[in-house]
């Protein structure tokens, strides 16, 4: 908190939509929404480790922001501008493709300040699975055989849960096992993409969990309920949802005692939601896809199969785009492309000095991940012009 520095006060103009220019000191940049000034960067910055404050014009207060979503690493030079409103958009420079480029926007319905970063990725990589069920139909089971078979190509969404370790359950492994009290601070504080009540334990999806797989190149897995999944499909996190039915409840109370993880009290509520979640399953518009896990090797084939992966026999991690954005000099903002002018050296060609960032099919946002991103080079900078040429 307190007054806002000299460079701050000298260096905010009108916002022009059109142009902009590094307006920092150092590499720090200050973005206007509204009443307030975003600051992002890290220069001589002993106060904001997360690399960013705000300077509310109506308080004339400093707020260091909670910060949610994967955080960009410190970086030494930047553009930033505002983009749709409420989203900042950072452009990181001598950084690779996969890297560069950010999303900071702040993030409504909390009683303090908080803000989240959002990876932008170009290209529309694989969607996130969500899978959804009764307790006992086979989903960790299911899981767990497309895991051991393509273990490079995904990675589980490790949730929290109040409920006590099974034999054999490791934390960090199969949930983190955590105490209510701390659980709901960490649901008051944003940390959670979703959560549920379920069979009378507190469960949820962090923010973390999340990006832990996509930050390792994987395709990420969540087994949430279908309260998890219906708050997922009102999140920002795109993804497939598949639901799985048992072939009748008898079969799914067998495999559910045949289990021998719950007491007799357990299974009786855990079979009572059954009967809710395969109603609730058929719900329009909520699944995309439905299997019935009779037998288990038909329904992992099926499984497969709606995941493209029914004739793969080597696996396949997802790729990540091995680019390199040079120092940048500046950049403008026409519709949805912003067009980027680097500082190149003599090796490069002149028609590397431009590059287009287009912005136009981009999905999702914070604090998950922005996709759809594109970035190619501008047209060549002879006289007659020539073709774009994609950068990836
Ligand atoms: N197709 C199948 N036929 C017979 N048994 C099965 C089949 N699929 C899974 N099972 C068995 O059913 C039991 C429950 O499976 P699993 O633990 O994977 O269910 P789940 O849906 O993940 O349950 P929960 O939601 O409680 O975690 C396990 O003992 C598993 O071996
Ligand atoms: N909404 C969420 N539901 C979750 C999450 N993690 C697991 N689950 C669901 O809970 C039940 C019971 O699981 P169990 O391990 O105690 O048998 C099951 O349906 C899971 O799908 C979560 O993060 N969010």
């Amino acid at each position: 908190m307190g007054e806002a520095p000299a460079f701050l006060l000298e260096n905010l103009q009108e916002d022009d939509t059109n142009v902009f220019h590094l307006k920092s000191e150092g590499t720090q940049t200050a973005t206007v929404i509204g009443s307030k000034t975003y600051v992002i960067g890290w220069a001589n910055d002993k106060v904001a480790t997360s690399g960013v404050r705000i300077f509310d014009k109506c308080t004339n207060e400093w707020v260091i922001p909670t910060v949610l979503g994967t955080k960009p690493k410190p970086f030494r030079g930047h553009l930033a501008m505002l983009y749709c409103e409420d989203r900042i958009l950072v452009v990181k420079e001598s950084s690779t493709f996969d890297e560069c480029i950010w999303f900071l926007e702040q993030q409504k319905n909390f009683e303090t300040q908080v803000v989240a970063w959002s990876r932008g990725v170009i290209g529309d990589a694989e969607k996130p699975i969500v899978i959804s069920g009764p307790s006992g139909v086979g989903k960790g089971t299911l899981i767990n055989k497309l895991m051991d078979e393509f273990p490079a190509m995904f990675g589980f969404s490790v949730s929290h849960t109040t409920r006590a370790p099974r034999d054999g359950e490791r934390n960090g492994v199969h949930y983190n096992f955590t105490e209510r009290s701390v659980m709901e601070q960490d649901i008051k504080d944003g940390k959670f993409l979703e959560f549920a009540a379920v069979h009378g334990n507190l469960y949820g999806t962090s923010i973390e969990a999340v990006d832990v797989v996509a930050d390792a190149g994987k395709r990420c897995i969540l087994d949430i309920d279908v309260q998890g999944a219906r708050s997922v499909r009102d999140s920002c996190l795109e993804a497939i949802f598949i639901f799985v039915s048992p072939p009748s409840f008898e079969e799914l109370e067998k495999r559910l005692r045949a289990r021998g993880t719950e007491t007799e009290e357990q299974i009786q509520k855990r079979l009572r939601n059954a009967k809710n979640e395969l109603e609730k399953g058929r719900e329009p518009g909520l699944f995309d896809h439905m299997l019935v896990n009779d037998d288990f090797d038909s329904c992992y084939m099926s499984l497969k199969k709606l995941l493209g992966l029914d004739g793969a026999i080597n696996e396949t991690p997802c790729s990540l785009e091995m680019g390199y954005l040079p120092l940048v000099d500046s950049a403008s903002k026409s519709d949805e492309k912003i067009l980027i002018k680097c500082k190149t050296g003599e090796s490069e060609k002149a028609s590397q000095k431009m590059i287009t960032l287009d912005l136009s099919s981009i999905k999702g946002g914070a604090p998950a991940r922005t996709r759809g991103l594109n970035m190619y080079y501008a047209e060549d900078l002879t006289p007659n012009g020539s073709t774009d040429e994609k950068l990836s």
